[in-house]
């Protein structure tokens, strides 16, 4: 099956391998990429673009003594593979298996963990400065990708690092892609860069040429003489973005010649102060479907090789909150939709091509994209922000300073709120209902199913202040429990009478809760089954009815115990002296893994089966 692979368990085993050999080395690991991913899931795309700039990196540099961070780190899957991972492949993201991310718990080369964008620079940096001062020696590398250099963490970094003016190395793997296609103005001139390039120019001249003439080889000589410059003389390229800021900058360079790279970074090593080489690569390399379309295989689920990613017959609730913005938009024309390098993943795509003129993809720029929305609503928009509840955390400050206090009518819509699965603690949304909770001025509601998400989504529109709704991951659902009419502010719902106990469940929770119920009625236990529709303002009538009338109140919530939904509840009863017994199932208060959702749930207890012991417990 592999001609190399086999034989390669760490960095060591590639020291000695010649240009053609690590050649053949990568058509191996794409093979390996291609059909390991397919089975398991997970990143594919930005992994098939980094094979010869992986091996470059761990045949030039001496990891671990030499840092290699990743950004992102979605395309750390064939470091992971040079590292002595191969064989845990067919764990990938799976529970208690490798990570999909570095992890430095998993090996010593994992540098630092990454999961959220445009860290990598500001690692390298303080891990730079600090081999400084320790007067050690040895290469720093942060790997970031031309979406990942748009976050304003990594412009924060360039900007330190030029003034410090120390020794590292950045890679930029530009692949003029985000997870969708790159947006915004250093995209546009990095591409134009790639597109001016005497790289490219020379080799339209050979082609040109060489059709015309056959004096092949003596042009060919001269292409790959004039490529050579940059390779040989090694001669910063002009590039004011940024030796503007003291960082040297040097490229194009062919992301996928091996012998190009290897040269290229043993002159970067050599080179004082900060490097940036701006590296081309093609997302989904060497996978024909991945290659045409990157986009949807950024990230992906288990599919056929031969046949691709088949579309999909089930709707996401990502696609039916699109659907929905997309349908208030045609009666209010001060909706505009935002969102942050995620248009596919939160369904604004949908948004994007009903209303391009109301849409605005902003970058990976989180904290922008927040005071951005307030802006646009001080002049009387009504913007909605879609963003994944992990993301949103970038933007905090701005949802205090710029939204709240001066509560500007912001609809945050928080997408995969809760527990994400398989990407693991950098990524479940599990925090949102806490750092909401604290902030004054802002609505807080989450739906109990995607129907009641879509009244959430017309309260919203009637609404002029601050409002979050916030969904898991997955697919839509519908519960047909209970009411589904106009939503009133505050009001919770009694979905089914019982006795006893009342379980006060928010969003995702209400399906738990009702399966639960139904496994303690085979115990004589008939709890009250309360759909919590807001975490803020609480329904107050309804609450002082349950503490009078229930003995034991149970509050579920998919977010971290500390600080959410059950610890308001907690203060009203502390509040009004009710003399009730509370038990609050959430998330406990430490990072969750990665895993199936399913598995997770049983494993922090939020699983239906979980829920009912704990209340039979009771
Ligand atoms: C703060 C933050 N926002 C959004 C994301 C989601 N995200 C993951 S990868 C990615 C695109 C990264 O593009 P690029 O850096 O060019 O990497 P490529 O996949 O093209 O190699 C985005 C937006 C994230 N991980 N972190
Ligand atoms: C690496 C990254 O942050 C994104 O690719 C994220 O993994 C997407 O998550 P979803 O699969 O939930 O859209
Ligand atoms: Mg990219």
């Amino acid at each position: 099956m592999y001609k190399y692979l086999d034989k390669v368990n760490c960095p060591e085993d590639i020291k000695n391998m010649t240009n053609e050999e690590l050649d053949i080395l990568a058509k191996d690991i794409r093979k390996f990429l291609v059909k390991s991913v397919s089975k398991t899931g997970g990143h594919l795309a930005s992994n098939l673009g980094v094979v010869e700039l992986t091996l470059a990196l761990h045949k030039v540099f001496e990891s671990p003594k030499d840092k290699i961070v990743w950004d992102v780190g979605h395309q750390s899957y064939v470091h992971k593979i040079l590292t002595g991972r191969k064989d845990s492949f067919e764990t990938l993201r799976q529970f208690e298996g490798l990570s999909g991310f570095p992890k430095e718990i998993e090996s010593p080369h994992d540098i630092f963990d990454t999961g959220h964008s445009s860290t990598s620079i500001s690692v390298g940096l303080g891990i730079a400065c600090a081999r400084d001062i320790k007067k050690e020696k040895f290469d720093v590398v942060s790997v970031i990708g031309d979406g990942s250099i748009t976050g304003g963490m990594a412009l924060e970094a360039l900007n330190n690092l030029g003034y410090l003016n120390t020794d590292m190395i950045i890679i930029l793997n530009d692949n003029e892609m985000s997870i969708d296609k790159n947006v915004g103005a250093m995209s546009r001139h990095l591409s134009s860069i790639i597109r001016n390039s005497t790289m490219n120019k020379v080799k339209d001249e050979v082609e040109k040429i060489f059709t015309v003439t056959s004096a092949g080889n003596l042009i060919y000589k001269t292409a790959s003489k004039v490529k050579d410059s940059i390779v040989s003389q090694f001669t910063p390229q002009q590039c004011e973005l940024f030796e503007s800021m003291g960082i040297k900058y040097y490229g194009p360079i062919d992301g996928h010649n091996i012998k190009e790279l290897i040269e290229i970074l043993n002159k970067a090593k050599k080179k004082r102060g900060p490097v940036l080489l701006h590296v081309i690569t093609k997302k989904g390399k060497g996978y024909k479907y991945a290659e045409e379309h990157p986009d949807k295989y950024h990230g992906v689920s288990k599919f056929d090789i031969k046949e691709g990613i088949q579309p999909s017959n089930s709707k996401s609730i990502s696609v039916a909150v699109g659907e929905k913005l997309v349908q208030m938009s045609a009666k209010d024309d001060k909706i505009v939709a935002i969102t942050a390098a995620m248009p596919s993943g939160t369904g604004l795509d949908l948004f994007q091509r009903a209303y391009p003129e109301r849409y605005y993809d902003v970058g990976i720029a989180e904290q922008h994209a927040v005071t951005f929305s307030a802006g646009l609503a001080k002049e009387g928009m009504k913007p909605y922000f879609a963003v994944y509840s992990t993301f949103l955390q970038r933007g905090y400050d701005q949802i205090i300073h710029d939204v709240c206090i001066t509560k500007k009518n912001v609809t945050f819509l928080i997408d995969r709120a809760g527990l994400v699965g398989n990407d693991g603690e950098t990524h479940h949304g599990m925090f949102d209902l806490s750092y909401l909770n604290i902030v004054p001025n802002i609505t807080v509601m989450a739906p109990k199913d995607t129907q009641e998400l879509e009244l959430m989504l017309e309260l919203s529109a009637e609404l002029n202040e601050p409002v979050a709704i916030r969904y898991p991951r997955g697919n839509a659902y519908y519960l047909n429990k209970g009411e589904y009419k106009k939503i009133e502010v505050g009001k919770y719902e009694i979905i089914e009478e019982g006795k006893d106990i009342a379980i006060l469940a928010i969003g995702n929770m209400v399906k738990h809760a009702l399966e639960a119920k139904e496994m303690l009625l085979e115990d004589n236990i008939n709890p009250t089954i309360i759909n919590a529709r807001f975490l803020k303002p609480m329904d107050e009538k309804l609450l002082h009815e349950l503490c009078t009338k229930y003995k034991t109140i149970v509050t579920i919530e998919d977010n971290i115990i500390s600080g959410g939904f059950g610890s308001r509840i907690n203060n009203f009863i502390i509040d009004n002296n009710y003399n009730v017994k509370v038990e609050n199932i959430a998330v406990s208060e430490k990072f969750i893994d990665h895993g199936n959702i399913d598995s997770l749930y049983e494993a922090v207890g939020l699983s239906s089966k979980c829920i009912a012991s704990k209340i039979k417990k009771i």
